[in-house]
């Protein structure tokens, strides 16, 4: 069974309200969807998010990559030797992390669908549900905590608070959260690079001592300073997730050496797909550290791969796949079962997407 076509085209979905960051703020989902076809007729399907300030990447940018260098790479490939179609995703281009993961993704797709088996059983199956947190933007005060509350009316018991972006003003934000929503909620913050060093141990001190009781603080400092995270991480007791600053296993290794976090946010788009998401959370596993899988702004197809992945490792204790439930719409059918914040692996082959329905609208 042969690769014998990829084909690229766009997938969009509203959002339900506007995505709010420290990076960047983005009103509606618009990504590359990706499918691969095989000489007898099987389809895979994978997704890109154009995530350029955390990738580098944008829809021409991935376009290019996946029709220009990644296809041709792997046209003619029998659809088994899924680590050597790996290794010629990740070695014909440097960098392009998504459009890798799109790619990665189809092929992972027609892999497990080769075997008629869904994709989590063959990546080690350990669990059938997960639990995702819901992402509160980062607003004024007041309406992160209307939106929080309507987070937990919906039926989600964790919360990832955006903040970084005034970071005078996030202490205030994450109390009036914590106090709107009640002690049984989990509370997740995310300053996406926001905030220095010494801004994110005042931060963080700060909400500790006023008993805001915080699970983790993800990615607090610019990805590139490594040692501002690891002053961050000894300097306070609240859990430290890394994730803009890991793309690689490398990056993996070097923050857990350097005990710069106690944590690592694994994303198909930092990753370039499955293969490498495998790996850093080997390496994280064998030394300690349990993984978060997370998504950028993604729809079901990608998001779909992710929840695979995390329900095949035991390892991957804390899930951010919130992107379906962030979209108004659902661009595609099938796949594991989104309800509020439990997601449900089905059998169906593959990452058990209904393609051929999508294709035909
Ligand atoms: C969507 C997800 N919950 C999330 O918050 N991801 C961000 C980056 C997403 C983006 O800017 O597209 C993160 O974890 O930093
Ligand atoms: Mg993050």
């Amino acid at each position: 069974m042969k690769i014998s076509k990829v084909e690229v085209g766009l997938v969009e979905a509203p959002l339900i309200t506007p995505f709010k960051t420290a990076l960047r703020t983005v009103h509606s989902i618009r990504n590359i969807v990706v499918f691969i076809y095989t000489d007898n007729g099987l389809i895979g399907i994978g997704e890109a998010a154009p995530t350029h300030v955390i990738t580098g990447e944008t829809i021409s940018s991935i376009r290019y990559a996946i029709e220009e260098v990644i296809a041709p790479a792997i046209i003619g490939i029998e659809i088994d030797e899924i680590a050597l179609l790996s290794q010629r995703v990740d070695a014909c281009l440097y960098h392009n992390t998504s459009a890798k993961a799109a790619v990665e993704i189809a092929l992972y797709d027609l892999w497990a669908k080769q075997y008629n088996a869904p994709l989590y059983k063959l990546l080690g199956g350990y669990r059938k549900n997960i639990t995702t947190d819901i992402t509160i933007s980062v607003n004024d005060t007041d309406e992160m905590v209307k939106d929080s509350i309507a987070a937990v009316e919906r039926g989600f018991s964790i919360l990832k608070v955006k903040v970084g972006k005034t970071p005078a003003e996030d202490v205030e934000r994450v109390l009036a959260i914590r106090k709107a929503v009640g002690p049984e909620i989990t509370l997740r913050v995310d300053a996406n690079q926001g905030w220095t060093a010494k801004e994110a141990v005042k931060i963080i001190s700060q909400l500790e001592d006023k008993g805001a009781d915080i699970e983790l603080v993800e990615q607090p400092v610019h990805y590139s300073d490594v040692k501002g995270m690891q002053y961050v991480t000894s300097n306070t007791y609240t859990n430290i997730l890394a994730d803009e600053s890991v793309f690689s296993p490398k990056q993996a290794i070097e923050v857990i050496e350097k005990r710069a976090a106690d944590l690592i946010n694994i994303k198909l788009m930092k990753t370039g797909g499955i293969s490498k998401a495998q790996k850093i959370n080997q390496i994280a596993e064998a030394n300690g550290v349990v993984c978060m899988i997370g998504c950028m702004l993604e729809t079901k197809i990608s998001v779909s791969a992710a929840a695979h992945f995390a329900a095949a490792n035991k390892n991957v204790t804390m899930v951010d796949l919130d992107g379906p439930s962030l979209c108004s719409e659902d661009p595609i059918e099938g796949g594991p079962i989104f309800e509020g914040e439990n997601i449900q692996m089905t059998d169906a082959p593959g990452i058990g997407l209904l393609i051929e329905a999508y294709l035909a609208r």
